[in-house]
């Protein structure tokens, strides 16, 4: 069985989490079909959670635009193949002042991104190295909202993330069910606001949104 075959779900599900336009399906069903088309070759997502593409992957990022709906400009951190952020570049492509940026260190993944981005008409770059390196020397001006999904513990994802919280970004970080335990320990090394929203697929995950960072070492 090939693996658009294994889909259980469609572009369809996405209308029972929100509005979305006619436009905005088309270019996600796109990037599923990309996805599953590079899959083969390029193992960009876990092949179990290749049935659940809609909701493990597509509808799980729709949430990181929408829990920060004012802000365009994005850097997401590790990106892999693209969620959440080709789906935020997505939700966005109509808006001429938005733009995605893309980190990522692995040079397959980077291609596919580029792939991804050029196919679908979603705005943004992407920027090939390590997180630590390119944040350092970045030169593309301050973003409004920094995101991550499946990379690290909190503490060390406020580390990476810093130059771009700095100079203002929030942070829109997807978080498993043992977020709790990641806060407090963040907690001991970093101040910040933190507002947490449920995930729109599972009730024990959470979008934790970090604004007003400081670290307590100074
Ligand atoms: C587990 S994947 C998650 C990808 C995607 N965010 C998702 O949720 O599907 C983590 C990705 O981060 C990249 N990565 C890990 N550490 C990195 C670093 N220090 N700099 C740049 N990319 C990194 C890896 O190459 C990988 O593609």
């Amino acid at each position: 069985m090939s693996f658009a075959q294994q889909v259980t779900g469609s572009s369809h599900d996405v209308h029972n989490y929100g509005d979305v336009s006619r436009e905005t399906i088309e270019r996600l069903q796109i990037y599923v079909d990309l996805v599953l088309k590079w899959q083969p070759a390029q193992n960009l997502i876990a092949p179990s959670t290749i049935p659940d593409i809609w909701e493990r992957h597509v509808i799980d990022s729709l949430g990181t635009k929408w829990a920060v709906p004012d802000a365009k400009t994005w850097v997401d951190i590790g990106s892999g193949a693209g969620f959440p952020g080709i789906v935020t570049a997505i939700l966005q492509a109509d808006d001429p002042d938005s733009h995605v940026h893309f980190i990522e260190s692995n040079q397959r993944k980077v291609a596919f991104l580029r792939t991804a981005l050029r196919e679908t008409g979603a705005k943004g770059t992407v920027h090939p190295g390590r997180i630590e390196s390119v944040a350092k020397s970045w030169e593309h001006g301050p973003v409004e909202a920094v995101s991550a999904r499946a990379l690290a513990n909190l503490d060390l994802l406020l580390n990476l993330s810093e130059p771009f919280w700095r100079t203002g970004a929030t942070c829109v970080f997807h978080k498993g069910q043992d977020f709790q335990r990641e806060v407090n320990e963040a907690s001991q090394r970093w101040t910040f606001d933190l507002v947490e929203r449920n995930s729109l697929i599972d009730s024990t995950s959470r979008l934790l949104l970090l604004s007003n960072i400081s670290s307590r070492q100074i």
